[in-house]
């Protein structure tokens, strides 16, 4: 028998799977609004679909968007300019891969140049074209801190997010004062104790602000 579901149509091709039109994924939301035991033809609801639809471009454009090439074009004179540089409280939003619902929370970024650094927003669009994707907050993390690594070729590169999971404050275990706290250090940042020690301090809770829910 050939039976056609939505899966075969979306089977893997040598560039990944093949992506549904745009009232394809409008049917799909139709049918969850069906699922969770909701009329979808009812007033309230009628542009729900296209509304979801234009909200997942928002919350995921971070597919369309290139890390490596945010970083390309860097500044020479520096001035001899050695010291970290930190980009913190940079606001997180991004999707658990596993429940697709809210992670919400900040990162701190810093590096130690080599001979060149990048403009400072770079880095914060780094974080969110990382972030606007279905993510788990380890492999977030290891990215944005690789990526910074791979392209610019700094000394050092430490990456610290922490962040509320929906699916734990919502859903499931319901611990909304938990948050998740995770790290990734190169190069000075892993080797050198005073490195690290200098860049946790300036994160440090007494120089922050509370993690937003
Ligand atoms: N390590 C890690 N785990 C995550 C992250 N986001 C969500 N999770 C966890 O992924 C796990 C998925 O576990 P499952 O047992 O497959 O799913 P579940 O039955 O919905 O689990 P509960 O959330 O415990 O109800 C849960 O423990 C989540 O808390 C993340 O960024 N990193
Ligand atoms: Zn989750």
């Amino acid at each position: 028998m050939n039976v056609h579901t939505p899966a075969d149509k979306l089977a893997k091709t040598e560039s990944g799977p093949e992506k549904p039109s745009r009232a394809e994924a409008e049917a799909a939301i139709r049918t969850l609004l069906l699922w969770a035991g909701e009329d979808p033809e009812r007033e309230g609801l009628k542009d729900t679909p296209a509304r979801v639809a234009r909200a997942y471009e928002e919350f995921f454009k971070g597919y369309a968007e290139d890390p490596v090439a945010l970083l390309t074009r860097t500044f020479e004179e520096i001035e001899g300019y050695d010291e970290m540089v930190v980009l913190r409280d940079i606001r997180i939003e991004s999707h658990c891969e596993h429940h697709m619902v809210p992670i919400i929370g900040r990162a701190h970024v810093a590096y130690l140049p080599g001979t060149r650094v990048v403009g400072i927003s770079k880095l914060a669009r780094v974080v969110d074209a990382y972030a606007r994707r279905f993510q788990i907050q380890e492999k977030l993390t290891a990215q944005i801190a690789n990526t910074i690594q791979d392209v610019l070729q700094p000394r050092g590169v430490a990456v610290v997010i922490e962040a509320n999971h929906q699916c734990m404050s919502t859903r499931g275990v319901h611990k909304p004062g938990a948050s998740m706290v995770t790290s990734r250090m190169l190069g000075a940042f892993r080797d050198d104790p005073s490195t690290r020690k200098e860049f946790l301090a300036i994160i440090s809770p007494r120089n922050c602000g509370p993690v937003e829910a």
